[in-house]
């Protein structure tokens, strides 16, 4: 089986070409702040992001056969996690969606393109509604907002069934399920994801997208309420602008100018104070997030795995382990395991080994 897999994220595209479980071609295409802010709206990079995978492909010579194509996304009514083909219902709702994000491409494009094929399919998996939230976590202090969730649910999935196997290869004889565990994983993205995971179910994880949690690279995390509805009513903003300062122009990119790591480190050590404060702040706010989903598991943690692409930085990594390593081992997983798990979620369901879903 030949499937290509596409993950649009905040900060890049992704994509890879599998034949089966072997990858053929991986790539991360990524994207500056400067790039992105030409699209007023995200659903506005519809045929750039295409256009990059479509390019990718023959840049690397890859011919355009493929049985199935996976995107991941999009931001849909809470679902059960697994497998879904792309469907009217779902192209309608992803078209209409109240809240933005890139990964509402990764199910158009895959549409697009496998429409472009006989009998090739179009595949979702795991997206960032799945919701497995205990019903504690949802109730706010407004009976007018119960939180909802939105994070990064293939790939906190992927590593913890991953760092499961690890367990199980070091001691056979005692195999470990990601449904025995009790794990805190922490997705270090363009957005920032915290989930307390209870036996195989994310019991309780930040929307990452919408104001909830750490700020991030991207995103602002949770901000002052008050002063919140005194900004919608200033008419400093347009609502667009507004939602912006929210997610897209906000945390290290409202700051600092960007949202690129390794950049803000470099300027860190070249003496710039107001990167080291914000950069840390960002940290800070991930520890006590973290801090947080250990009460949501009652202190009882097997492990905290990190991950994300942040996850590369030796800068943040040493400074979270520093707050949070108390609580239970850390174990970092640098970068994220997408791409693969949609790969392996979508020829799991073309083999009849898991079930595909329907989106209604
Ligand atoms: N080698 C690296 N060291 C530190 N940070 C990195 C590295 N590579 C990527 N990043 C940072 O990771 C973030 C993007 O993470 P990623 O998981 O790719 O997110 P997304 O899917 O949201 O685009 C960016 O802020 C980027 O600067
Ligand atoms: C879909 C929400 C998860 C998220 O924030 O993803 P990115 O880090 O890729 O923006």
């Amino acid at each position: 089986m030949r499937i290509l897999a596409i993950n649009p994220g905040s900060t890049s595209t992704k994509i890879a070409v599998y034949e089966d479980t072997t990858p053929l071609l991986v790539r991360n295409i990524r994207h500056s702040v400067g790039e992105l802010s030409h699209f007023p709206r995200v659903i506005d990079q519809f045929e750039f992001r295409k256009n990059l995978v479509i390019e990718a492909l023959k840049e690397n010579g890859i011919p355009f056969e493929f049985d199935a194509i996976v995107g991941r996304g999009g931001l849909l009514k809470p679902i059960p996690g697994g497998v879904y083909e792309v469907n009217d219902a779902m192209l309608d709702d992803i078209t209409h969606a109240m809240r933005s994000h890139a990964c509402n491409l990764g199910c158009l494009i895959a549409s697009e393109l496998a429409a472009l094929l006989p009998d090739c399919r179009a595949f979702i998996a795991d997206p960032g509604v799945v919701d497995e939230l205990d019903e504690i976590a949802r109730i706010t202090g407004s009976p007018l907002m119960p939180r909802i969730t939105i994070w990064h649910a293939l790939n906190q999935r992927a590593i913890a069934r991953r760092y499961a196997a690890e367990l199980t290869a070091a001691s056979p004889d005692h195999p470990v399920r990601y449904e025995d565990l009790n794990l805190i994983i922490c997705h270090l993205g363009g957005g920032i994801s915290v989930g307390a995971h209870h036996n195989g179910r994310a019991i309780d994880v930040n929307n990452a997208l919408d104001g909830e949690g750490p700020f991030s690279p991207e995103r602002a995390g949770t901000l002052p309420a008050g002063q919140l509805i005194d900004l919608c009513y200033s008419h400093r903003f347009r609502k667009d602008e507004l939602k912006k300062r929210i997610s897209g122009h906000a945390g290290l990119a409202a700051h600092l100018g960007t949202t690129d790591i390794p950049a803000i480190i470099k300027s860190i050590e070249d003496g710039d104070e107001k990167a080291e404060l914000v950069l840390n702040a960002m940290i800070y706010q991930v520890a006590k997030s973290i801090g947080a989903a250990a009460v949501a598991l009652f202190g009882k943690i097997d492990a905290i795995l990190l991950t994300g692409g942040i996850a590369h930085s030796e800068y943040v990594i040493s400074r979270l382990k520093e707050r949070v390593s108390f609580l239970a081992p850390v174990y970092v997983y640098p970068g994220e395991d997408e791409l693969e798990a949609l790969a392996v979620n979508v020829l799991g369901a073309l083999r009849g080994e898991l079930p595909i879903q329907v989106y209604k």
